[in-house]
């Protein structure tokens, strides 16, 4: 079965195809929004109207003073009443719509987050490790409120302006066709420059938006590896870098923000032109008899109005088109498929397994541009047995530990469990049968109990009994709240060794049948590096263990030994059994008690025991 290794094309518009599936998710609250919005929008066209009437029916043809009837008492006081129930629909209907709106925008906040985030948990790490982290935080937070204010307020306020201006000009209309051309005459001017406008906002908010990512990958790598800034004194350094981008940041914020206000002017001075034009008209339609003075009210109320509603389209439209430029960017992320069969269609054995591990003519490169990892390897782990697995740096020993623990598929062979193909079983099944214990532990910010139990529900009396296994209840006792102690981001406040020691109990508490030990000892002084391998002795027992070591005294424990060289493994068996003859690994060890590993040429190793460059493999 063959896997894709790299991330497919997005889909077309996946940023449109994003927005609709959450509207039609939300579409309960939005219809609900949207029939408040043209309840509101009444309201706001029937505002004038009480006055109109009351100078139509009550004002016009009276002269200076006169008295009221009692039928004219009784129609102020119906339009006073009008007036309450407009202003009361007006408020009802605002509320309302708000509301709906903004708990839309909060609902699909959460559901976008939860989905990106959730989604990038399971990308692989081929995904990972060519994106920065801090522009993954930044479109996981920052994009996807901005997502979430498209639908609280852009949305919302775009719609209803469309719907008032569109009821202005249909009343307008009515009363009088030609005073309602000219209020409406710079309506096409300014919608073609407001698409003008959007244009260049939108390249400006995807330029922003990719700046702000960049400064929050720099922020996050600094301050993750702030012990190196101190040691090295570069925080000027990384100052400097961040300023220069926050600079350019800077600069396209300002070009944005001229662009926007130059926009609001040009609204505001078409707008004046038009009230003008239409008083001046409007004076004249009363004057010729076309139109009443209260026609005129409303007339004149309308075209006072008319600019907020073109000024908030043209505002909102911005900020819908830098949320837009977010929204793109988390369809970005969502629309990369899962390089790894995610588990959904892996079968999931009911049992735990047994623990024999095979590598069958493996070969996988990282990316295409570099040469491969591993070239066909083939290796067979009995179960419960250990393997050593030598080699100089960068021969490929991490990368075969990492095929086993499935962080990776292989490109050419197969990896198998108990016989069966790793890509034919579930990922989760597969994660939890494979321990893997790498050089540095890494633990979170949290109690050392959290950090073993880690991703578990593991009782107290269960933690202990792990932590005393690996050989850690001793230091953890002698902190200052035990179990309890809070430690910092990334495990501060302990050694290299005490690390080590939690991240063998956490393995131990999952219980693996299968190990992965990626140079675990590497690093640490003697004396932690013997307790460490005390806590080791009782993980490894009992497991199929492979052990990724530089160190030749450690391979010397293991049942078997691999020595790989470029990628390829040259050499296999038991170590007393290599050792008496003219081994590869002999060499190795040679080499190491003369401190001169990195002199020995490959080609010297390869050529040791594999005369005719056959790869080894072992039965
Ligand atoms: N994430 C990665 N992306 C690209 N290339 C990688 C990656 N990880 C390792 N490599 C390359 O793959 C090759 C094998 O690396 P690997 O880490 O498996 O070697 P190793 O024998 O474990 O080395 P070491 O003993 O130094 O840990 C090296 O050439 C290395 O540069």
């Amino acid at each position: 079965m063959s896997r894709r290794t790299t991330a497919s094309a997005p889909p077309r518009h996946p940023a449109l195809r994003l927005l609709t599936s959450h509207v039609r998710r939300h579409w309960g609250a939005l219809a609900g929004a949207a029939a408040t919005t043209v309840a509101l929008t009444l309201a706001q066209l029937a505002a004038p109207w009480p006055l109109k009437i009351a100078i139509d029916q009550l004002v016009t043809g009276r002269g200076v003073s006169f008295e009221l009837s009692r039928g004219d008492v009784s129609l102020l006081l119906g339009l006073a009443a009008l007036v309450l129930g407009i202003a009361a629909v007006d408020a009802l209907a605002t509320y309302y719509s708000d509301f709906w709106l903004d708990r839309s925008g909060e609902q699909i906040v959460h559901d976008l987050r939860t989905a990106t985030y959730e989604h990038l948990q399971r990308l692989s790490l081929v995904f990972h490790s060519t994106r920065p982290t801090g522009d993954l935080v930044a479109r996981v937070t920052g994009d996807v409120n901005a997502v979430g204010d498209l639908f609280a307020q852009t949305l919302g306020t775009l719609a209803s302006s469309a719907l008032v201006l569109v009821g202005m000009f249909a009343v307008m209309l009515w009363i009088d066709p030609p005073l309602a051309f000219v209020a409406f005459l710079v309506t096409p001017l300014l919608l073609a420059t407001s698409t003008h406008y959007q244009k260049r906002i939108r390249q400006m908010a995807r330029t922003q938006r990719a700046q702000e990512g960049e400064i929050a990958s720099m922020a996050t790598e600094a301050l993750s590896a702030i012990q190196v800034i101190k040691a090295f004194g570069t925080e000027r350094f990384e100052n400097d870098r961040v300023q220069v981008r926050s600079a350019e940041r800077l600069e396209i914020g300002v070009q944005s923000s001229r662009v926007e206000a130059r926009f609001g002017a040009l609204v505001d001075v078409l707008g004046a032109v038009a009230t003008a034009l239409v008083l001046a008209l409007g004076v004249l339609s009363v004057a010729d008899g076309r139109i009443s003075a209260g026609d005129l009210v409303v007339v004149v109320a309308y075209t006072n109005k008319l600019y907020k509603p073109l000024k908030d389209i043209a505002k909102q439209s911005t900020r819908a088109a830098r949320a837009f430029a977010r929204l793109e960017r988390i369809a970005e992320i969502l629309s990369f498929d899962m390089e790894l069969g995610d588990g959904t269609d892996g079968w999931t054995p009911d049992r735990r397994a047994v623990g024999t591990i095979d590598l069958h003519d493996v070969s996988f490169r990282y990316n295409e541009e570099r040469e491969p990892a591993l070239q066909g390897v083939t290796l067979h782990v009995p179960a419960g047995s250990r393997l050593a697995l030598v080699g100089k740096s960068g021969a490929g020993k991490s990368t075969v530990g990492a095929l086993i623990a499935r962080f990776y598929d292989p490109g050419h062979g197969s990896v198998r469990v108990d016989g069966q193909d790793a890509r034919e079983l579930s990922l989760r099944w597969v994660r939890d049968q494979v321990g893997v214990l790498l050089q540095d532990t890494i633990l979170f910010s949290g109690s050392v109990r959290d950090n073993i139990a880690y991703g578990t529900d593991a009782d107290l009396a269960t933690v202990r009994d792990v932590a005393r296994a690996a050989g850690a209840l001793s230091f953890i006792d002698a902190l200052p709240d035990g179990l309890d102690t809070l430690l910092g981001p990334g495990g501060i406040g302990l050694s290299g060794g005490q690390r080590q020691r939690i991240g063998i109990a956490r393995v131990l508490l999952r219980d693996p049948p299968v190990l992965v030990l990626d140079e675990p000892t590497t690093g640490l002084d003697a004396a932690s590096e013997a307790l460490v391998m005390a806590g080791l002795n009782s993980l490894v027992e009992g497991r199929t263990t492979i052990l990724i070591t530089h160190s030749v005294e450690l391979a010397r424990k293991a049942d078997h030994v691999a020595v790989m060289v470029d990628g390829r493994i040259v050499e296999y068996g038991a170590p007393e059994q290599l050792l008496s003859g003219d081994s590869a690994f002999r060499l190795l060890t040679s080499a190491q008690q003369r401190h001169d590993l990195e002199g020995l040429d490959p080609s010297t190793l390869r050529d040791a025991l594999v005369p005719d460059d056959r790869t080894a493999e072992n039965p």
